[in-house]
């Protein structure tokens, strides 16, 4: 019983912090994993309380609101344990309803005081005798939907608006569930079959993509830790990321620009394809996160790749003009295809922030531009599902570069089980649509 206090406790911990927004969930996952020394047994247990009661925030206080008397002033954490309870109650069956109260009182006794953990016991007892509140009393149906999968109305609509109610909903549904770890495999150094049978060996379960060739998708174990991945042979990396490198389409000996690299995912990927010939230029903003790309190029053992910490707003000042036979722009953008991973950002994120990252997105493409060699390819990408974020800023970059065009020979480079998602020269992937990240990639060409 106090070692899973200590879970719940930690869990507490960790979603008072991100409530005070104080940083991202993995951050705070990972550090109280290690300053804590959590159990490695635990680790799963902490992890799905963290997730599950922030993937479903809204829902959870939705089932709370009616038992909560209007003299209730919650502090925060006493609002959050009170969902990290209603949590496990509703969502997780092995554990019983009296043994999530009895912790849950025993955490307001010790962080707070009597008065407080009876009105814990009281409101969660009586949630336990009546049951949560239908949510087949909210009558419209994107407010329900808003609730029931726990994404902000203002999203919801959103999403309804650009892509119809019933993919919006599926969209929104998917978001609660946990990704699968997927993996690409360092084709300079490995092929799959060798890479799987050393995975095997150390006991993981892994399967090869029916999507990307170069792809694994992990079912038990944590790739981060196989010896395949210390010795450079496997990147980490979702699917939908990797088709980035083939709707880029490099050659051999190429000369070509990453201007949003960190933390490296596309950059190595790129390397690989260009099998140790040519050159990636690798900019991102900060040299922290600069060394990140070294860092991964290192490990796997990729000496075509060069990076540098720079704006790439100012990119033109650093490279001259029409020097990179492709470009890469994998713009800063809301995230909101990589919502099931972070689903902090869930709450954070707003319409005004959409339309500030447009601007940066037209920017960094206005910026990048020049330095494409006629003829070249400069690929846009974002893991947003955002019309605003996506077609809508190549349809302006278009409009104002006429010496751009749509490259419509994308489907072409495309592995076969993409091509169908194809739509001219871009394609907008769905986290429903292959169960990976939500994706946008347009290529265009310089005439
Ligand atoms: C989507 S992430 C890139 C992920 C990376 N391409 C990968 O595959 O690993 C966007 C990156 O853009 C960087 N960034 C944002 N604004 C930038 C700017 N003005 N110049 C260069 N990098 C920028 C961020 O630091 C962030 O690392």
């Amino acid at each position: 019983m106090g070692q899973q206090n200590n879970v719940r406790e930690g869990a507490l911990r960790i979603l008072d912090q991100i409530e005070k927004n104080q940083a991202y969930s993995n951050l705070l996952l990972n550090s109280e994993i290690n300053k804590n020394q959590i159990d490695r047994k635990d680790i799963g247990l902490l992890t799905e309380l963290v997730y599950g009661t922030l993937q479903r925030r809204m829902t959870l206080d939705y089932y709370m609101e009616p038992f909560l008397k209007k003299a209730h002033k919650l502090e925060p954490w006493v609002k959050q344990l009170l969902r990290l309870t209603i949590y496990q109650m509703v969502y997780l069956d092995k554990i019983p309803d009296r043994a999530a109260i009895f912790e849950a009182v025993e955490i307001a006794k010790k962080r707070g005081h009597k008065g407080i953990a009876s009105m814990v016991n009281g409101v969660l007892r009586s949630i336990q005798r009546q049951g949560v509140p239908s949510l087949e009393a909210i009558s419209d149906p994107a407010h329900r939907l808003s609730i029931r999968t726990s994404h902000p109305l203002w999203l919801v609509e959103r999403w309804i608006d650009q892509l119809g109610y019933d993919r919006a909903k599926e969209m929104c549904e998917l978001n609660l569930t946990a990704p699968l770890q997927t993996a690409r495999i360092n084709t300079t150094k490995t092929d799959w079959k060798a890479c799987f049978k050393m995975l095997e060996e150390e006991g993981y379960q892994v399967e090869r993509s029916s999507v990307i060739p170069e792809a694994i998708r992990c079912f038990k174990g944590n790739l981060a830790n196989s010896t395949a991945f210390k010795k450079g042979l496997l990147t980490i990396q979702d699917e939908s990321s990797m088709i980035v490198a083939y709707a880029l389409g490099v050659k051999q000996d190429e000369m070509v620009l990453d201007a949003c690299a960190a933390p490296g995912g596309k950059t190595t990927h790129i390397a690989e394809k260009l099998e140790q010939t040519g050159q990636v230029i690798s900019l991102d903003l900060h040299e922290h996160k600069v060394k990140l790309i070294a860092q991964n190029a290192k490990r796997l053992g990729l000496e075509n790749i060069e990076t540098k910490a720079l704006d790439s707003r100012k990119a033109g000042e650093h490279f001259p003009e029409e020097c990179f036979d492709r470009i890469l722009l994998d713009a800063p953008c809301s995230g909101f295809g990589v919502m099931r991973r972070k689903p902090d950002m869930k709450y954070r994120k707003n319409e005004q922030d959409v339309q500030h990252l447009q601007r940066i997105q037209l920017e960094l493409l206005n910026s990048v531009a020049p330095l494409l060699k006629k003829g070249g390819i400069l690929v846009y990408s974002t893991c947003t599902v955002d019309e605003a974020e996506n077609a809508s800023v190549i349809k302006t970059f278009l409009n104002e570069n006429k010496n751009f065009i749509g490259d419509h020979t994308l489907a072409e480079r495309l592995p076969d089980a993409i091509t169908a998602l194809c739509d001219e020269f871009s394609l907008q992937i769905l986290p429903q649509d292959f169960g990976s990240d939500g994706f946008y990639i347009a290529a265009l060409k310089k005439t």
